[in-house]
């Protein structure tokens, strides 16, 4: 007879088998190189990064989430017809992503995520866009990793701590540039030069907001 051992819960997140999950939507990508591309969003709960301008907040706290298994999430996930999948938070990498992206593949998903490379690379991701924050630095591994590096700007000074941080990727990395949305109206133009000035770097918006779908 198999044995079946009974986890807690701890320790089930801590496996990956379950994980904290703040929302999880069917909707478009807004941001990136797959804007405009359906996609289905699982907002992991927690993060340790503490942007000022972020704008999920209610993600930090892991503890006022509920836990789901795993094969909950891909059961929900399955239920839209689109496959591509898109793990974001919170801070994402904070979780075992090894058996949940395992099981996303099963299921014939391309997996991206959305992170601040903050915590080691756990699981199958397809696509990596990093998103670095002044206020923890990303692991030194996370520039090899990266598909595409996408810097929100706050203030101008930011524009430049992006283009010394770039020379640490790697030559395939696609490089983005994205206003911080609470300043857009005087950074936005200021992206605009930028980017006709330097064609290596693309202009991301997040368009969601502007069209007001999640
Ligand atoms: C909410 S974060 C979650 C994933 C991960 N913690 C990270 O920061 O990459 C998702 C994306 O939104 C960006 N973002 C967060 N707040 C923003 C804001 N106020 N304006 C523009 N982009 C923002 C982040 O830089 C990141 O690229
Ligand atoms: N539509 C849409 N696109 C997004 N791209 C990255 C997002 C995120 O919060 O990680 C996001 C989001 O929250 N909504
Ligand atoms: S790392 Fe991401 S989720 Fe965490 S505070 Fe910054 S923008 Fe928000
Ligand atoms: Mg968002």
């Amino acid at each position: 007879m198999v044995k079946k051992i009974d986890y807690s819960l701890k320790e089930r997140v801590k496996l990956g088998n379950a994980l904290p999950v703040m929302e999880a939507f069917y909707t478009i990508q807004g941001e990136g190189a797959y804007t405009g591309q359906a996609a289905y969003f699982i907002r992991l709960a927690g993060c340790d990064v503490g942007c000022v301008w972020c704008d999920v907040k209610e993600s930090w706290e892991q503890d006022a989430h509920p836990v789901l298994d795993i094969e909950e999430i891909i059961s929900n996930a399955k239920e839209h017809p689109g496959r591509l999948a898109i793990i974001t938070g919170g801070e994402p990498l904070m979780h075992n992503l090894a058996p949940l992206t395992k099981r996303l593949k099963d299921e014939g998903f391309h997996i991206n995520i959305e992170t601040s490379g903050t915590h080691q690379f756990t699981g199958h991701l397809d696509y990596i866009t990093l998103s670095p924050k002044k206020f923890k630095k990303p692991v030194e591994e996370a520039y090899q990793l990266a598909s595409e590096f996408k810097v929100v700007v706050y203030h101008k000074s930011d524009i430049q701590w992006a283009i010394n941080l770039s020379e640490k990727l790697n030559k395939d990395c696609k490089l983005y540039i994205q206003p911080e949305w609470s300043k857009r109206q005087e950074v936005t133009p200021m992206l605009v030069e930028f980017v006709k000035n330097n064609p290596e770097w693309q202009l991301s918006l997040q368009t969601h907001k502007y069209i007001d779908i999640p």
